[in-house]
């Protein structure tokens, strides 16, 4: 037995822990169940980039609209540019009881928690801070005040880790990604439990 609704699943956590690595991963393979929602940005493509896979590239002022507009879950602005999830696709996939995947930072995945309380909230976290430096230096797609951003915001981000139901941590990326899977069917099994006792309860009264 299935709940009717798919489940909401929300990969969050510090920039340059592996989150676009780990997800990029999860759906290189075979048996995964859930579905990607692609979000909006204002960011220019990185070089291999595609519009409509990796990221909807907006305009500033075509973002605006989309806030305006309730069109978006969550958004939020990182490091100079928006970034948000469409609403209708998350909503249009739940409705047919598919999982819908996320991929978002802190501020964003906080919204959604508010909005869907429900969701499985994940913390992608890295071995340590040094290692995360690491990381962020290597991927080599920033300028040095970037760099020094992200990291400010990736300790402040750290702090929110308790707000989360699950920390992953992102020591091997295919450890990583098993450890989010067994979440994933564990969540399925704990909600189809409880509706089988809440069914049961109801019959009984
Ligand atoms: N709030 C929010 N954050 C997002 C969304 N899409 C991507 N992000 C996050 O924005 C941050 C910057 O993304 P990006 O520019 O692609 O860089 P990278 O993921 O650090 O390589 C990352 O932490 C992403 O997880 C979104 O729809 N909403
Ligand atoms: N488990 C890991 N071990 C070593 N390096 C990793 C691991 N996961 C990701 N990386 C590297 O760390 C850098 C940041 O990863 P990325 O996926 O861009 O992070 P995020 O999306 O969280 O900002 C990349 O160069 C990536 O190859």
């Amino acid at each position: 037995m299935r709940s009717e609704r798919g489940l909401l699943i929300v990969l969050s956590g510090p920039s340059g822990v592996g989150k676009g690595t780990v997800r990029k991963a999860l759906f290189n393979q075979e048996d995964i169940q859930f579905q990607y929602s692609v979000s909006a940005t204002t960011r220019n493509p990185r070089e291999g980039e595609v519009n409509g896979v990796d990221y909807f590239f907006k305009m500033r002022e075509e973002f605006e609209r989309m806030i305006a507009n309730n069109e978006l879950l969550e958004w939020a602005e990182f490091v100079g540019n928006y970034y948000g999830t469409p609403i209708a696709y998350v909503e249009q996939t739940l409705q047919q009881g598919k999982d819908v995947f996320l991929e978002i930072e802190v501020q964003g995945a906080l919204q959604v928690k508010k909005a869907f309380p429900e969701g499985v909230f994940i913390f992608l976290a890295p071995p340590s801070l040094s290692e995360l430096k690491s990381r962020i230096v290597g991927r080599g797609t920033e300028t040095e005040d970037v760099i020094h951003n992200r990291l400010t915001v990736a300790k402040e981000e750290i702090e929110m880790m308790d707000a989360y139901d699950y920390v992953v941590e992102n020591d091997e990326v295919q450890l990583a990604c098993d450890r989010i899977k067994a979440i994933v069917v564990g969540e399925h099994c704990r909600r189809e439990r409880v509706a089988k006792y809440y069914k049961q309860m109801t019959e009984v009264e």
